[in-house]
């Protein structure tokens, strides 16, 4: 139903209709923008057994010919503005048959989704998969270096999200979800497992540009009940003044992605009256930890293992340590594999290998287990810090810092010293209010404030003010680039 000139409104009945005519197992490149129609072109490849590879819009020719090539897409669904790119690389993709747009407009070469879909027939026999039968592929999000291909089976992806989205993500029949995140990331199929099957409503807004004032408008506009953004989001939305606004009917907020700063959630939940629930996963694994709806939460931590999961924290050799030691986040993979465990890397057996070390699949990021079973990330392996033999989370310096009303948001990385080897240096976005001020002796104030609140050799021996940080497209902190602009210098 068409609510208005920019609204759209389906029933469930209206989404399981659709269908795109593709094969059992060809794969389809899928890059629109927020638009309704990723959700249905979703259906449709889960309904026809196609396999679908999320993208997102902002990809360059060069971007979009590495994921074509690599994943030997048949077929690849996107909207204008990402069209002529495509055009301008299809020869050099073989595999690519068909080019579908969701467009009002028509495009020569290119088949009209929105056309096709008026003429489609209603009658559809679903197809039957197993359950590790690829559903997706998923670029990840490249924090680290080149992305890498995940693949999702029928059961990871699909009974994967309903089960570990039943705690934390918490739908019924009567919620509205927003989740804001891009439709390229594996965070956006919480909104297809952990909605639809608790018969919940989801509200897409296209968000062509990120504005705090849009999103709080539309929470107080609008009946939205469950609200997940990554927490650079949440750091956008207490800049704001929250007490001016009045959310309709909101009741329960996720995040997840990267580490949440406990200030941002403080923040949030003085402002808003609402609890902020952190969860940690990779696009490999779901959900792994997760403060669910209802539970303890434990500022700064990232919660306890997310069923059916057994998380450990193991040594370099794979031995699991005891709780408050600092270690590989390491998730049980044998004997049994988890039904929400990824596939593989598409095509590197070897990588695929490389990731497992005895009975568990290690994730490459570093934290702590505490004695009741709750998880405190300190850093992507790479990001941590060792400094004069200390080792440092950049984590826990960011969200020092963040305590700091002049800071925005900021990026800890180490740095070259001849003394100690590396120290901690940090980039600090100011926010406007301390635009202006000294930036010497902001330096000062900020580096003793990090003495104050958290353990003294923590504190940035550097500091550098920044307009702004390296992020991907997903919103995360590129620390791996500022780190090898620091040790190439
Ligand atoms: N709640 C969280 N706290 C801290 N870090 C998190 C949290 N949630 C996710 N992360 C980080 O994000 C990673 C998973 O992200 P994703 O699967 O999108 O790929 P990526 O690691 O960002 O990209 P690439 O593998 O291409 O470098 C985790 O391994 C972890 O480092």
């Amino acid at each position: 139903k068409v609510l208005n000139k920019s609204e759209v409104k389906w029933s469930f009945e209206e989404l399981g209709g659709g269908v795109c005519g593709l094969q059992p197992g060809d794969r389809m490149m899928l890059v629109l923008p927020r638009l309704p129609e990723w959700w249905l072109v979703s259906v449709a490849c889960m309904r026809t057994g196609a396999v679908m590879i999320p993208g997102v819009s902002q990809l360059t020719e060069k971007d979009l010919k590495y994921r074509l090539q690599a994943s030997r897409a048949k077929s690849i669904i996107t909207s204008d503005s990402l069209a002529p790119r495509v055009d301008a690389i299809s020869a050099d993709c073989p595999s690519l048959q068909t080019k579908l747009l969701v467009s009002d407009s028509s495009r020569p070469g290119w088949m009209n989704f929105r056309e096709l879909l008026r003429e489609a027939s209603t009658e559809h026999d679903c197809v039957r998969t197993k359950a590790q039968d690829p559903l997706a592929i998923y670029f990840t999000s490249g924090t680290t270096g080149a992305p890498k291909m995940v693949e999702h089976s029928q059961a990871s992806y699909g009974l994967g999200f309903v089960a570990s989205g039943r705690q934390w993500v918490a739908l019924t029949e009567s919620d509205i979800f927003w989740n804001t995140t891009d439709t390229a990331w594996v965070k956006a199929a919480w909104t297809l497992f952990s909605a639809w099957p608790n018969g919940s409503c989801i509200f897409v807004h296209e968000l062509p540009r990120v504005d705090a004032k849009v999103i709080l408008k539309t929470l107080s506009r609008l009946p939205i009940t469950t609200l997940c953004c990554v927490p650079t989001l949440f750091r956008l939305l207490v800049q704001e003044d929250l007490t001016r606004y009045q959310f309709q009917s909101l009741r329960h907020c996720l995040t997840g992605g990267e580490a949440l700063n406990p200030d941002v959630r403080e923040k949030w939940k003085s402002q808003t009256g609402l609890e902020l629930h952190e969860g940690y996963g990779q696009s490999e694994t779901v959900v792994i930890c997760a403060n669910p709806k209802g539970t303890k939460i434990k500022s700064g931590s990232m919660g306890k293992a997310s069923p059916p999961y057994d998380v450990q924290i193991v040594d370099d050799e794979g031995n699991i340590l005891p709780p408050g030691a600092e270690g590989n986040v390491a998730v049980r993979v044998r004997p049994d594999r988890p039904f929400c465990f990824f596939n593989c890397y598409l095509d590197n057996p070897e990588k695929t290998a490389a990731s497992e070390q005895g009975d568990f699949y290690i994730t490459g990021d570093r934290a702590r287990m505490d004695k009741d079973g709750y998880f405190w990330f300190m850093g992507r392996n790479d990001d941590v810090i060792n400094s004069a033999s200390y080792r440092i989370g950049p984590v826990e310096v960011e969200s020092a810092l963040a305590e700091h009303p002049a800071v925005l948001e900021s990026a800890v990385v180490s740095s070259p010293d001849p003394i100690r080897g590396e120290v901690v240096k940090a980039f600090i976005v100011l926010s406007p209010a301390y635009s202006s001020h000294d930036p010497e002796e902001l330096t000062r104030e900020l580096q003793e404030h990090v003495k104050r609140v958290t353990a003294p050799y923590k504190y940035p021996r550097k500091v550098a003010f920044v307009s702004e940080l390296p992020k991907t497209v997903s919103g995360k902190i590129q620390r791996s680039k500022l780190r090898s602009q620091e040790w190439k210098k």
